[in-house]
């Protein structure tokens, strides 16, 4: 407990959870914002609102100023309006009444005391622009308490996904050392040594597609979804070389449209893709109509599929089966205690440099003391009321990093999206995660962030190095390219905090395997550790699969009822109403509409006579009856 006491900036105790231990600031406990209750400022959301005067007025803000402060943000015709634009953000600043109040003494020191610093990794985390108190770190430490302890059990092999009956084991994945038993800690090595082995005499052209001239695979097509396809998705983006010896790309929806595009950009190529079907459960329909529609593709061109096709995926399942029935060219093992949107590191580039900077960064979170996951952990909390009140906007400024928030909006919303907390209580909770990249985005959502509704906060995704040495050049007299892609993002914190618009920033040298692991693992670790606090289950995901099925099978009683009703002579129209009736399914009728309609816009052999902007003047019935139909 001593130790998590350590949370507060103003605790003089040297194992501080997760404040800046070398920082030399002295700035004492008079200095920190003390006045807010955390309760009342839970009630009084505006108080909130008014965050940066706690930040900006030394840190000794008094509630009455915040209040006044408060009052003055609401009254458009006292504040001197913020007309910010780019030169605006590169100067850094805001014109904003706000941004004019600012203490820039005591913000440098907050920024300096919470500082967070990896030094192998090169990772820095700032928090200082969120506006937690030392009230708020206090009346979260015992939460943050049972957080680590369930982090330690979920590592020696606990059942932490319950529902699931599951353990959570891609911490072991990075450091197999850490398995609960030497069976798997076997399986996991094993697995890595054969990826790349596999993906060396693949690059290397031992391993080569049977009938293309190019002698080698030159293509990789990657199927999957969620969690088997924002992973690869984004690591292939982040750190794909500018001419990699296979360009990858992704079928990762059901949008036939999508796939034969995918097909066609391949071209003659096909023959030498090498297909990778990802799918941890082996049977979501959306990946297995994918693989369907690849392996017409390569039937047409007289390609044999087996001969290019990898499977990845838990052994046993449905893709399991039917490759090693078919003999596809390798399978791999994707692990029952390994959740998709956790699954990253089973299988990808350089895997081995990726798992070691998640092994750093896993190494730096399982530590009570200075511990960066838990400080984004806390502030995710602060800022969004541990209720998900407030978006978590994530905005890399790299072009190489716009898949990370994609990436993220799955591994937070997928595992804190809940109806349920884990004592059975309707709690709905969540975070809502969106962002593209900047400096892209200044020129388009930046502005409603800026001076818009209030409702979330910002992480900003920083790269320091701009281009491998010796590339750069001045495009004006000292500035760079990569200066005004700094000046960008230092400018829009800046103008946002100046305006009470809470973030967060993470800091990388460099776009490199290893930072591209340390990130997902901070980030992995954060959403553990949050959900501990709001008494989740982050590990499963029950809405998952269900949203396709019901519908499809209610389509084919439609073409039943449809396809007997086509076969009489003369055959039998029917308006709706009667197709819902005879489905048994009157409840249902503006679904059978909308199944009529896109069976017709797709030349189903369903003819709709009528309007149908007026669907109750419809008639529909079948070109072409099927009579064998009728006996299945
Ligand atoms: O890897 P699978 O089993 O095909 O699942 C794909 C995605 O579907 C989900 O299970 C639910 O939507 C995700 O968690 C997962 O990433």
């Amino acid at each position: 407990m001593a130790a998590i006491s350590g949370l507060c900036p103003s605790s003089s105790s040297s194992s501080n959870l997760m404040r800046n231990q070398h920082s030399s600031s002295s700035l004492s406990k008079t200095q920190l914002p003390s006045v807010v209750s955390y309760q009342h400022h839970r009630i009084e959301e505006t108080l909130k609102a008014g965050f940066s005067s706690v930040c900006c007025n030394t840190w000794n803000a008094k509630t009455t100023s915040i209040l006044t402060h408060s009052v003055a943000r609401e009254v458009p015709a006292n504040v001197s309006k913020s007309t910010t634009t780019i030169d605006d953000e590169l100067a850094g600043k805001s014109k904003s009444k706000k941004g004019l109040e600012m203490d820039p003494q005591a913000l440098w020191e907050r920024y300096t005391e919470w500082l967070y610093q990896h030094k192998e990794l090169g990772l820095y985390l700032d928090v200082s622009r969120v506006g937690f108190t030392e009230e708020f770190v206090k009346e979260m430490e015992p939460r943050f308490l049972k957080a680590f302890k369930a982090m330690e059990e979920l590592e020696k092999g606990a059942i932490a996904n319950p529902d699931e009956g599951r353990m959570v084991g891609h911490y072991w994945l990075r450091n197999p050392k850490l398995s609960p038993n030497s069976f798997l800690r076997l399986q996991i090595e094993n697995t890595l040594e054969s990826i790349c082995a596999f993906a060396d005499e693949v690059v290397g052209g031992k391993i080569k597609p049977p009938s293309s001239s190019a002698g080698r695979f030159t293509q990789i097509l990657s199927i999957g979804i969620g969690g088997s396809a924002l992973g690869p998705q984004f690591v292939a983006e982040a750190l794909a070389p500018d001419n990699p010896p296979l360009k990858i790309r992704f079928i990762d929806n059901t949008d036939p449209a999508g796939i034969d595009h995918q097909i066609a950009q391949l071209g003659p190529e096909l023959a030498s893709t090498l297909v990778i079907v990802v799918s941890k459960s082996g049977g979501t329909p959306e990946t297995r109509n994918g693989l369907l529609e690849v392996q017409k593709a390569f039937r047409e061109a007289g390609l044999n599929f087996a001969k290019q096709g990898v499977a990845i995926t838990q052994e046993n399942s449905l893709l399991d089966n039917t490759a090693r029935i078919e003999g596809w060219l390798a399978r791999f093992p994707m692990f029952d205690w390994v959740g998709g949107r956790t699954s990253e590191m089973s299988a990808g580039i350089d895997i081995k440099e990726m798992l070691a900077g998640a092994s750093l960064m896993d190494k730096a979170n399982r530590t009570n003391v200075n511990n960066p996951a838990a400080l984004l952990a806390l502030c995710w909390h602060w800022a969004s009321n541990g209720v998900g009140s407030k978006d978590m906007v994530v905005l890399p400024y790299k072009d190489s990093l716009l898949l990370f928030s994609r990436y993220l909006q799955q591994l937070v919303m997928e595992s804190l999206g809940k109806e349920f907390d884990l004592d059975g209580n309707r709690v709905n909770q969540g975070l809502t995660v969106y962002g593209n990249k900047g400096s892209t985005d200044q020129h388009a959502y930046i502005q409603q962030l800026r001076e818009g509704v209030h409702n979330f906060f910002v992480t900003f995704i920083e790269v320091l190095r701009d281009r491998p040495p010796g590339h750069d050049w001045e495009l004006e007299p000292g500035v760079t390219c990569g200066d005004y892609l700094f000046g960008m993002l230092q400018g829009t914190r800046s103008a946002l905090y100046s305006n009470g618009r809470e973030s967060i920033t993470v800091s990388v040298q460099e776009v490199t395997p290893r930072s591209v692991g340390a990130l997902i693992a901070l980030y992995e670790r954060a959403v553990g550790i949050y959900a501990s606090l709001v008494n989740i289950n982050a590990y499963h995901q029950p809405a998952g699969k269900k949203a396709a099925g019901e519908v499809l099978a209610l389509q084919k009683r439609v073409l039943a009822v449809l396809n007997e009703a086509s076969c009489k002579d003369p055959i039998e129209p029917l308006s709706l109403d009667e197709v819902a009736d005879r489905c048994h399914a009157s409840e249902d009728i503006e679904m059978i509409y909308k199944i009529i309609a896109h069976m017709a816009a797709n030349d189903r052999a369903v003819i709709a006579e009528g309007n149908c902007g007026s669907p109750r003047s419809i008639k529909v019935f079948l070109g072409e009856c099927n009579v064998e139909d009728l006996y299945d």
